[in-house]
Protein backbone atom coordinates (compact mmCIF):
# COMPACT_ATOMS: atom_id res chain seq x y z
CA UNK A 1 0.00 0.00 0.00
CA UNK A 2 2.51 2.49 0.97
CA UNK A 3 4.96 1.88 -2.43
CA UNK A 4 1.44 1.95 -4.28
CA UNK A 5 1.03 5.87 -2.67
CA UNK A 6 4.81 6.54 -3.47
CA UNK A 7 4.24 5.84 -6.53
CA UNK A 8 0.96 7.64 -6.96
CA UNK A 9 2.57 11.11 -6.13
CA UNK A 10 5.71 10.63 -7.80
CA UNK A 11 4.25 10.05 -10.99
CA UNK A 12 2.71 13.79 -10.98
CA UNK A 13 6.47 15.02 -10.58
CA UNK A 14 7.27 13.09 -13.44
CA UNK A 15 4.19 13.82 -15.58
CA UNK A 16 3.68 17.41 -15.22
CA UNK A 17 5.64 20.01 -15.86
CA UNK A 18 3.63 22.16 -13.99
CA UNK A 19 4.38 20.39 -10.71
CA UNK A 20 6.47 22.30 -8.50
CA UNK A 21 6.53 21.22 -5.12
CA UNK A 22 5.50 18.60 -2.48
CA UNK A 23 3.03 21.07 -0.80
CA UNK A 24 1.66 22.05 -4.32
CA UNK A 25 0.67 18.58 -5.35
CA UNK A 26 -0.34 17.25 -1.82
CA UNK A 27 -3.13 19.91 -1.43
CA UNK A 28 -3.51 21.16 -5.29
CA UNK A 29 -4.04 17.98 -7.16
CA UNK A 30 -7.76 16.32 -7.08
CA UNK A 31 -6.82 13.77 -8.76
CA UNK A 32 -4.13 12.44 -6.00
CA UNK A 33 -6.56 13.44 -3.24
CA UNK A 34 -9.36 11.18 -5.32
CA UNK A 35 -6.79 8.46 -5.45
CA UNK A 36 -6.31 9.03 -1.50
CA UNK A 37 -10.05 8.17 -0.76
CA UNK A 38 -10.41 5.39 -3.14
CA UNK A 39 -7.53 3.62 -2.05
CA UNK A 40 -8.85 3.66 1.40
CA UNK A 41 -12.66 2.86 0.11
CA UNK A 42 -11.70 0.31 -2.14
CA UNK A 43 -9.22 -1.42 0.78
CA UNK A 44 -12.66 -1.37 2.60
CA UNK A 45 -14.62 -2.50 -0.29
CA UNK A 46 -12.27 -5.50 -0.81
CA UNK A 47 -13.01 -6.69 2.97
CA UNK A 48 -16.63 -6.49 2.79
CA UNK A 49 -17.85 -3.43 4.57
CA UNK A 50 -21.13 -1.99 3.48
CA UNK A 51 -21.96 1.72 2.81
CA UNK A 52 -18.84 3.36 3.91
CA UNK A 53 -17.12 2.86 1.05
CA UNK A 54 -19.35 4.36 -0.95
CA UNK A 55 -19.92 6.79 1.17
CA UNK A 56 -15.98 8.07 1.10
CA UNK A 57 -16.17 7.75 -2.41
CA UNK A 58 -19.22 10.41 -2.90
CA UNK A 59 -16.99 12.76 0.07
CA UNK A 60 -14.19 12.35 -2.57
CA UNK A 61 -16.60 13.26 -5.26
CA UNK A 62 -17.87 16.09 -4.02
CA UNK A 63 -14.62 17.30 -2.93
CA UNK A 64 -12.46 16.87 -5.94
CA UNK A 65 -15.08 16.36 -8.66
CA UNK A 66 -13.68 12.75 -9.24
CA UNK A 67 -15.53 9.98 -8.86
CA UNK A 68 -13.97 6.80 -8.51
CA UNK A 69 -16.07 3.50 -7.29
CA UNK A 70 -14.78 1.61 -4.58
CA UNK A 71 -15.07 -1.64 -6.54
CA UNK A 72 -12.55 -0.57 -9.80
CA UNK A 73 -9.26 -1.96 -9.90
CA UNK A 74 -6.39 0.75 -10.77
CA UNK A 75 -2.79 0.13 -10.49
CA UNK A 76 0.08 2.08 -9.17
CA UNK A 77 1.56 5.20 -10.13
CA UNK A 78 -1.95 6.22 -11.88
CA UNK A 79 -1.89 10.07 -12.35
CA UNK A 80 -5.59 11.72 -12.64
CA UNK A 81 -4.47 15.20 -14.10
CA UNK A 82 -6.80 17.98 -13.42
CA UNK A 83 -9.45 15.93 -12.78
CA UNK A 84 -12.92 17.33 -12.21
CA UNK A 85 -15.66 15.45 -14.29
CA UNK A 86 -13.90 11.92 -14.43
CA UNK A 87 -15.94 8.99 -13.75
CA UNK A 88 -14.56 5.49 -13.34
CA UNK A 89 -17.36 2.56 -13.00
CA UNK A 90 -17.46 -0.52 -10.51
CA UNK A 91 -15.82 -2.75 -12.91
CA UNK A 92 -13.02 -0.77 -14.59
CA UNK A 93 -9.66 -1.92 -14.20
CA UNK A 94 -6.66 0.75 -14.66
CA UNK A 95 -3.23 -0.29 -15.07
CA UNK A 96 -0.67 1.15 -13.76
CA UNK A 97 1.46 4.24 -14.71
CA UNK A 98 -2.09 5.44 -16.34
CA UNK A 99 -2.48 9.13 -17.08
CA UNK A 100 -6.26 10.38 -17.26
CA UNK A 101 -6.90 14.14 -17.84
CA UNK A 102 -10.40 15.67 -16.51
CA UNK A 103 -14.25 14.58 -18.05
CA UNK A 104 -12.71 11.20 -18.97
CA UNK A 105 -15.60 8.65 -18.36
CA UNK A 106 -14.67 5.05 -18.25
CA UNK A 107 -18.11 3.82 -17.97
CA UNK A 108 -21.06 1.25 -19.43
CA UNK A 109 -22.94 1.60 -22.35
CA UNK A 110 -25.86 0.77 -20.74
CA UNK A 111 -26.05 -2.68 -21.92
CA UNK A 112 -24.15 -5.34 -20.32
CA UNK A 113 -24.63 -6.30 -16.75
CA UNK A 114 -21.57 -8.00 -15.04
CA UNK A 115 -18.51 -6.19 -15.71
CA UNK A 116 -19.33 -3.77 -18.11
CA UNK A 117 -16.59 -1.57 -17.65
CA UNK A 118 -13.27 -1.19 -19.64
CA UNK A 119 -9.65 -2.41 -18.68
CA UNK A 120 -7.21 -0.33 -19.64
CA UNK A 121 -3.27 -1.73 -19.84
CA UNK A 122 -0.09 -0.28 -18.51
CA UNK A 123 1.10 3.31 -19.51
CA UNK A 124 -2.61 4.51 -21.09
CA UNK A 125 -3.10 8.02 -21.73
CA UNK A 126 -6.78 8.69 -21.85
CA UNK A 127 -7.10 12.12 -23.40
CA UNK A 128 -9.39 15.19 -21.67
CA UNK A 129 -12.68 14.30 -22.29
CA UNK A 130 -12.82 10.88 -24.18
CA UNK A 131 -15.40 8.55 -23.39
CA UNK A 132 -14.15 4.49 -23.00
CA UNK A 133 -17.34 2.42 -22.84
CA UNK A 134 -18.47 -1.17 -22.35
CA UNK A 135 -16.30 -4.06 -21.43
CA UNK A 136 -13.76 -3.67 -24.04
CA UNK A 137 -9.87 -3.98 -23.34
CA UNK A 138 -7.49 -1.77 -24.36
CA UNK A 139 -3.81 -2.36 -24.29
CA UNK A 140 -0.24 -0.92 -23.10
CA UNK A 141 1.13 1.89 -24.12
CA UNK A 142 -2.21 3.13 -25.39
CA UNK A 143 -2.94 6.86 -26.34
CA UNK A 144 -6.65 7.78 -26.84
CA UNK A 145 -7.31 11.21 -28.17
CA UNK A 146 -9.00 13.51 -26.25
CA UNK A 147 -12.82 14.26 -26.89
CA UNK A 148 -12.73 10.80 -28.39
CA UNK A 149 -15.08 7.68 -27.41
CA UNK A 150 -14.15 4.51 -27.69
CA UNK A 151 -15.75 1.49 -27.63
CA UNK A 152 -13.98 -1.37 -29.50
CA UNK A 153 -10.86 -3.10 -28.00
CA UNK A 154 -7.83 -1.40 -28.95
CA UNK A 155 -4.42 -3.68 -29.37
CA UNK A 156 -0.86 -2.45 -27.24
CA UNK A 157 1.12 0.66 -29.14
CA UNK A 158 -1.93 2.16 -30.76
CA UNK A 159 -3.26 5.81 -30.90
CA UNK A 160 -7.25 6.38 -30.94
CA UNK A 161 -9.02 9.38 -32.42
CA UNK A 162 -12.45 10.44 -32.70
CA UNK A 163 -16.21 9.07 -32.45
CA UNK A 164 -16.28 6.33 -33.09
CA UNK A 165 -12.62 5.88 -32.05
CA UNK A 166 -10.29 4.60 -34.55
CA UNK A 167 -6.56 3.42 -34.51
CA UNK A 168 -4.50 6.27 -36.45
CA UNK A 169 -1.20 4.84 -34.90
CA UNK A 170 -0.43 1.23 -34.60
CA UNK A 171 3.43 0.67 -33.27
CA UNK A 172 4.72 4.05 -34.01
CA UNK A 173 3.72 3.90 -38.31
CA UNK A 174 0.58 5.93 -39.23
CA UNK A 175 -2.63 3.78 -40.03
CA UNK A 176 -4.25 4.99 -43.30
CA UNK A 177 -8.09 4.85 -42.43
CA UNK A 178 -8.33 5.02 -46.02
CA UNK A 179 -6.46 1.44 -46.19
CA UNK A 180 -5.11 2.30 -50.05
CA UNK A 181 -3.92 -0.50 -50.46
CA UNK A 182 -7.81 -2.44 -50.20
CA UNK A 183 -9.37 0.68 -51.98
CA UNK A 184 -11.49 -0.67 -54.64
CA UNK A 185 -10.39 0.22 -58.39
CA UNK A 186 -12.65 1.93 -60.16
CA UNK A 187 -11.01 1.51 -63.48
CA UNK A 188 -10.75 -2.22 -63.10
CA UNK A 189 -14.33 -1.89 -62.45
CA UNK A 190 -15.56 -0.01 -65.36
CA UNK A 191 -13.50 -2.36 -67.54
CA UNK A 192 -14.37 -5.46 -65.90
CA UNK A 193 -18.36 -4.12 -66.50
CA UNK A 194 -17.59 -3.23 -70.18
CA UNK A 195 -15.93 -6.80 -70.44
CA UNK A 196 -18.90 -8.41 -69.22
CA UNK A 197 -21.18 -6.71 -71.55
CA UNK A 198 -19.22 -7.46 -74.35
CA UNK A 199 -19.15 -11.11 -73.57
CA UNK A 200 -23.27 -10.67 -72.74
CA UNK A 201 -23.56 -8.84 -76.75
CA UNK A 202 -21.54 -11.32 -78.16
CA UNK A 203 -23.64 -13.81 -76.83
CA UNK A 204 -26.77 -12.65 -78.16
CA UNK A 205 -24.95 -12.05 -81.57
CA UNK A 206 -23.98 -15.72 -81.76
CA UNK A 207 -27.57 -16.65 -80.99
CA UNK A 208 -29.05 -14.57 -83.85
CA UNK A 209 -26.35 -16.13 -86.04
CA UNK A 210 -27.40 -19.77 -84.81
CA UNK A 211 -30.83 -18.54 -85.48
CA UNK A 212 -29.97 -17.12 -88.97
CA UNK A 213 -28.09 -20.66 -89.94
CA UNK A 214 -31.22 -23.29 -88.63
CA UNK A 215 -33.58 -20.95 -90.37
CA UNK A 216 -31.40 -21.55 -93.68
CA UNK A 217 -30.42 -25.13 -92.87
CA UNK A 218 -30.48 -27.91 -95.67
CA UNK A 219 -33.38 -29.70 -93.99
CA UNK A 220 -34.92 -26.48 -93.51
CA UNK A 221 -34.52 -25.15 -97.33
CA UNK A 222 -35.36 -28.53 -98.32
CA UNK A 223 -38.67 -28.37 -96.35
CA UNK A 224 -39.86 -25.12 -97.60
CA UNK A 225 -39.25 -26.10 -101.45
CA UNK A 226 -41.14 -29.14 -100.87
CA UNK A 227 -43.80 -26.79 -99.18
CA UNK A 228 -43.19 -24.47 -102.36
CA UNK A 229 -43.74 -27.70 -104.35
CA UNK A 230 -47.01 -29.06 -102.64
CA UNK A 231 -48.43 -25.68 -103.16
CA UNK A 232 -47.64 -25.11 -106.87
CA UNK A 233 -48.43 -28.74 -107.05
CA UNK A 234 -51.70 -28.08 -105.80
CA UNK A 235 -52.18 -25.12 -107.56
CA UNK A 236 -51.98 -27.20 -110.88
CA UNK A 237 -54.26 -29.72 -109.44
CA UNK A 238 -56.91 -27.25 -109.27
CA UNK A 239 -56.46 -25.36 -112.66
CA UNK A 240 -56.28 -29.07 -114.06
CA UNK A 241 -59.36 -30.24 -112.06
CA UNK A 242 -61.03 -26.86 -113.50
CA UNK A 243 -60.67 -27.76 -117.04
CA UNK A 244 -61.72 -31.64 -117.01
CA UNK A 245 -65.12 -29.77 -115.60
CA UNK A 246 -65.37 -27.07 -117.73
CA UNK A 247 -64.74 -29.78 -120.75
CA UNK A 248 -67.22 -32.06 -119.28
CA UNK A 249 -69.43 -29.46 -119.26
CA UNK A 250 -69.01 -28.59 -122.17
CA UNK A 251 -69.41 -31.43 -123.45
CA UNK A 252 -72.64 -32.03 -122.16
CA UNK A 253 -71.05 -34.99 -119.64
C1 LIG B 1 -4.96 22.22 -19.19
C2 LIG B 1 -4.62 20.97 -20.01
O1 LIG B 1 -3.69 20.98 -20.69
S1 LIG B 1 -5.52 19.59 -19.84
C3 LIG B 1 -4.71 18.45 -20.84
C4 LIG B 1 -5.53 18.08 -22.05
N1 LIG B 1 -4.71 17.25 -22.90
C5 LIG B 1 -5.12 16.05 -23.29
O2 LIG B 1 -6.21 15.61 -22.99
C6 LIG B 1 -4.10 15.29 -24.09
C7 LIG B 1 -4.72 14.23 -24.91
N2 LIG B 1 -3.82 13.96 -26.01
C8 LIG B 1 -4.25 13.91 -27.30
O3 LIG B 1 -5.44 14.00 -27.63
C9 LIG B 1 -3.14 13.74 -28.30
O4 LIG B 1 -3.50 14.40 -29.52
C10 LIG B 1 -2.80 12.25 -28.60
C11 LIG B 1 -2.40 11.53 -27.33
C12 LIG B 1 -3.97 11.55 -29.23
C13 LIG B 1 -1.62 12.28 -29.57
O5 LIG B 1 -1.15 10.99 -29.85
P1 LIG B 1 -0.04 10.74 -30.98
O6 LIG B 1 0.16 9.26 -31.06
O7 LIG B 1 1.16 11.58 -30.67
O8 LIG B 1 -0.75 11.20 -32.31
P2 LIG B 1 -0.50 12.51 -33.22
O9 LIG B 1 -0.43 13.74 -32.40
O10 LIG B 1 0.65 12.22 -34.13
O11 LIG B 1 -1.87 12.57 -34.05
C14 LIG B 1 -2.23 11.53 -34.92
C15 LIG B 1 -3.43 11.99 -35.74
O12 LIG B 1 -4.56 12.07 -34.90
C16 LIG B 1 -5.11 13.40 -34.89
N3 LIG B 1 -5.51 13.69 -33.52
C17 LIG B 1 -4.73 13.84 -32.43
N4 LIG B 1 -5.48 14.04 -31.35
C18 LIG B 1 -6.77 14.02 -31.76
C19 LIG B 1 -8.01 14.15 -31.09
N5 LIG B 1 -8.08 14.37 -29.78
N6 LIG B 1 -9.15 14.06 -31.81
C20 LIG B 1 -9.11 13.86 -33.16
N7 LIG B 1 -7.94 13.70 -33.84
C21 LIG B 1 -6.79 13.80 -33.15
C22 LIG B 1 -3.96 14.28 -35.36
O13 LIG B 1 -4.43 15.44 -35.97
C23 LIG B 1 -3.26 13.37 -36.33
O14 LIG B 1 -3.98 13.37 -37.55
P3 LIG B 1 -3.19 13.39 -38.94
O15 LIG B 1 -2.38 12.14 -38.95
O16 LIG B 1 -4.30 13.40 -39.97
O17 LIG B 1 -2.36 14.61 -38.92
N1 LIG C 1 -0.96 19.62 -16.32
C1 LIG C 1 -0.53 19.48 -17.65
C2 LIG C 1 -1.74 19.45 -18.55
O1 LIG C 1 -2.54 20.55 -18.29
C3 LIG C 1 0.39 20.59 -18.07
O2 LIG C 1 0.58 21.53 -17.37
O3 LIG C 1 0.93 20.53 -19.13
Amino acid sequence: MLSTLRADFRIIFERDPAARNLLEVLFCYPGLQALLFYRVANWLHLVGMPFIPRLISHIARFLTGIEIHPGATIGQGVFIDHGMGVVIGETAIVGDYALIYQGVTLGGTGKESGKRHPTLGENVVVGAGAKVLGNIQVGNNVRIGAGSVVLRDVPSNCTVVGIPGRIVYRSGAKVDPLEHNNLPDSEAQVIRALVDRIEVLELQIQALQDKQSVSKSPALVAATSLEEQISHDSQWCNLRDKAIQEFLDGAGI
